[in-house]
């Protein structure tokens, strides 16, 4: 691919852009809002304004709702060879597609599954979906060269092609992105009205379950309004396992000693099947997942800390496969959380404390 257009400059659209350019291909960005695609040219993502004549590729990342009416126009006027977008809903498109008459042959329809919660062309970068899985969407119609395109498009990208029908598709990300989506803005609603006591107390294990609920509501009113079946299916699981919950919880408040057992079966099964899913969670790179231990430092929050701790690490030879940081609210310190393979651990502390970082269970 030597050329390509990207239609929508947003978050999605300007990493791919990125890193389009950082592999030589000559990016073209457009948007609606032309002041987003002068950002993502600003940034390095290619050059703002239409090309002169056809592209190899156009990438379609505008909002589902608007994407089968932007291919439709890019197709009419000839913008490319081939034509994909990333919308995060894949059925719903393509039936608007087809509904338009319009020949879908240079269409592929795909997903990246990666993002963020922020959107926007400043908050794009060029490693947003390296290693993560790219769905690709061919039909039997699909040309093989729209499809030898997209496949560039993903290796350029350094992502993992997975090819799956659409609506296959569709089921699958309600589970595994859209339904956490609400169940994430569920738990967070509940810190709404909050006391700033309690608020104050938050951890990581909820900043964790409630990272995604800062995602624009628009974006995802689009995004849950092209798949309600298998999201509305999916919540309704959800709601019996809640229903089931707050009666194993009410029956551990019983003076009943026969109860309260009852209860906790309850609750115990629920923790279990948790326990069961949450291995099945690929590791980074969608590898199969892996058992890391933790090593945790306590550091001053100041500039350089971060680098220094793996700096040291590096120089001990330790590979860090995962970091977190906690920050203790009011307190100029955070704890990091260094994620490494079993065997690592004794190398890393040992090493860390020669340093005379503190270290913490
Ligand atoms: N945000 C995420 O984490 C992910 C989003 N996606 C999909 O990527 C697409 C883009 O999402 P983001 O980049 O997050 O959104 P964004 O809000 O950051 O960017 C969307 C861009 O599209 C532009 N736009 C809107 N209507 C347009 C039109 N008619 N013509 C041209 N440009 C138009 C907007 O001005 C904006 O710059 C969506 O279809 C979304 O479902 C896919 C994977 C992850
Ligand atoms: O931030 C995360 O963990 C996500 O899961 C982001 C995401 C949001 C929308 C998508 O269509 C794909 C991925």
């Amino acid at each position: 691919m030597r050329t390509a257009l990207v239609i929508g400059t947003g978050l999605i659209g300007t990493s791919a852009a990125l890193a389009l350019t950082q592999r030589g291909v000559v990016v073209h960005l457009v948007d609606h809002d032309p002041e987003q695609a002068r950002t993502a040219a600003a940034l390095g993502a290619g050059t703002d304004g239409a090309p002169e004549g056809p592209v190899d590729l156009a990438i379609v990342a505008a909002p589902p709702a608007h994407v089968a009416a932007v291919l439709a126009d890019a197709m009419r006027r000839g913008a490319a060879r081939g034509y994909v977008d990333v919308a995060s809903v894949k059925g719903g498109p393509r039936r608007e597609l087809e509904a338009l008459g319009l020949d879908l042959t240079s269409y592929l329809g795909s997903h990246p599954m990666s993002g963020r919660e922020k959107s926007g062309p400043l908050a794009a970068t060029g490693d947003l979906f390296e290693g993560r899985p790219w769905v690709l969407t061919p039909t039997r119609d699909t040309d093989t060269e729209v499809l030898n395109l997209a496949l560039e498009l993903v290796s350029h990208c350094r992502a993992v092609p997975v090819v799956m029908d659409a609506d296959a598709h569709d089921r699958a990300v309600a589970l595994v992105s859209h339904m956490p989506h609400l169940v994430s803005s569920m738990v967070a609603a509940r810190l709404e009205h909050a006391e700033e006591a309690a608020v104050r107390l938050c951890g990581q294990g909820i900043r964790d379950v409630t990272r995604i609920a800062a995602s624009d509501p628009r974006m995802w009113i689009d995004i849950l309004s092209a798949n309600p079946g298998p999201v509305a299916d999916l919540l309704s699981d959800v709601a019996a396992d809640l229903t089931e919950t707050v009666e194993a919880l009410r029956s551990l408040q019983s003076s009943d000693e026969a109860k309260r057992r009852d209860g906790t079966a309850g609750v115990e099964d629920l923790l279990r099947r948790g326990n069961a899913g949450q291995v099945r969670v690929p590791g980074k790179h969608g590898s199969a997942p892996r058992v890391y231990e933790t090593v945790a430092v306590l550091i001053d929050d100041q500039p350089g800390q971060l680098a220094r701790i793996f700096a040291d690490a590096g120089q001990a030879g330790v590979n860090i496969e995962d970091v977190r940081i906690e920050h203790a609210t009011g307190q100029q310190a955070g704890l990091v959380q260094l994620m490494v393979e079993p065997r690592a651990v004794p190398v890393l502390t040992a090493a860390l404390r020669e340093r005379g970082w503190a270290l913490r269970q």
